[in-house]
């Protein structure tokens, strides 16, 4: 059977009154696939995401969806319940500030295993097991396991959400500047982790960061924004090696130069 993208965006516009923040946007994302949107800031990135992933309601467009089901759905038009299934069940969604996508005062085993609750695991002792092997596999000492992500540094709080959301083994990951507000050197480990995550699991994601050397390093294909548009898309090396708008010209170069 001929591959098909497992998610089709299409003319999404969302205005907050009388500006547009995103117009007419669409693009496609293949399984397996890292898409990254680029831009400065106020392009609309986070509200393209945001509007993707079901937290801000679009003024138009459509989110074709193609579920583990099978038959591909329009997130935008499903029934609330039923978008909030899928939602939880195949999606995951990275916030920029780990304390949006944790639960501070419950402890990191908890934070993993009531995910996994949530889709009606029950088994004490399986949950604490799988919560300890994702701890391992985001580099946090599973001694923590029964401390309270309150208590971890800003890095450990990144990679207990990212295992939050893996856990349940998404077939789409939306994340808004994951490694956005980290010390540079924490900032390169986590790229690593992320990089090595994704290939292993083979989720489909979309990356949203103003940082196209994280761009470089995670996605295989990118997507310009500005001004709420879309202005160049290519496979990363292409457009970042041989840009042909004036504005990611404009970026490529001024990322260059810092
Ligand atoms: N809740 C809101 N109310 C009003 N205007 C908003 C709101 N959220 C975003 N905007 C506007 O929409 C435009 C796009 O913002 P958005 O945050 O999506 O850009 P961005 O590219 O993600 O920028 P950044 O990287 O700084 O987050 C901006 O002009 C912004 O001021």
């Amino acid at each position: 059977m001929k591959e098909q993208p497992i998610l089709e965006v299409r003319d999404l516009t969302r205005r907050f009154g009388l500006r547009t923040a995103v117009r007419d946007v669409g693009f496609e994302l293949w399984p397996g696939e890292v898409l990254g949107i680029v831009g400065e800031s106020g392009s609309g990135k986070t509200t393209l995401l945001n509007c993707v992933g079901g937290r801000l309601p679009a003024d138009d467009g459509t989110v074709l969806y193609r579920t583990a089901a099978g038959p591909a759905v329009d997130m935008l038009a499903l029934a609330e319940a039923k978008r909030r299934r899928l939602l939880r069940t195949e999606w995951g969604f990275v916030h920029q500030n780990p304390r949006d996508g944790l639960r501070l005062d419950v402890s990191a085993g908890g934070n993993v295993g009531e995910r996994l609750m949530a889709l009606g695991h029950r088994h004490y002792g399986n949950l604490r097991q799988a919560a300890i092997d994702w701890l391992a596999q985001v580099e946090i000492d599973t001694a923590r396991v029964d401390d309270a992500p309150r208590a971890f540094s800003g890095g450990m709080q990144q990679r207990l959400q990212i295992a939050r959301n893996l856990v349940t083994h998404p077939r789409v990951v939306l994340m808004d500047e994951p490694t956005g507000g980290l010390d540079v050197s924490v900032q390169a480990r986590l790229l690593d982790l992320l990089r090595r995550l994704v290939r292993e699991t083979g989720v489909s994601a979309v990356i949203v960061t103003h940082d196209l050397g994280v761009a470089r390093l995670l996605a295989d294909r990118l997507l310009v924004m500005k001004g709420g548009e879309v202005v160049e898309g290519g496979l990363t090396d292409r457009l970042l090696d041989d840009p042909h708008h004036p504005y990611t010209q404009l970026l490529v170069s001024s990322a260059l130069s810092v």
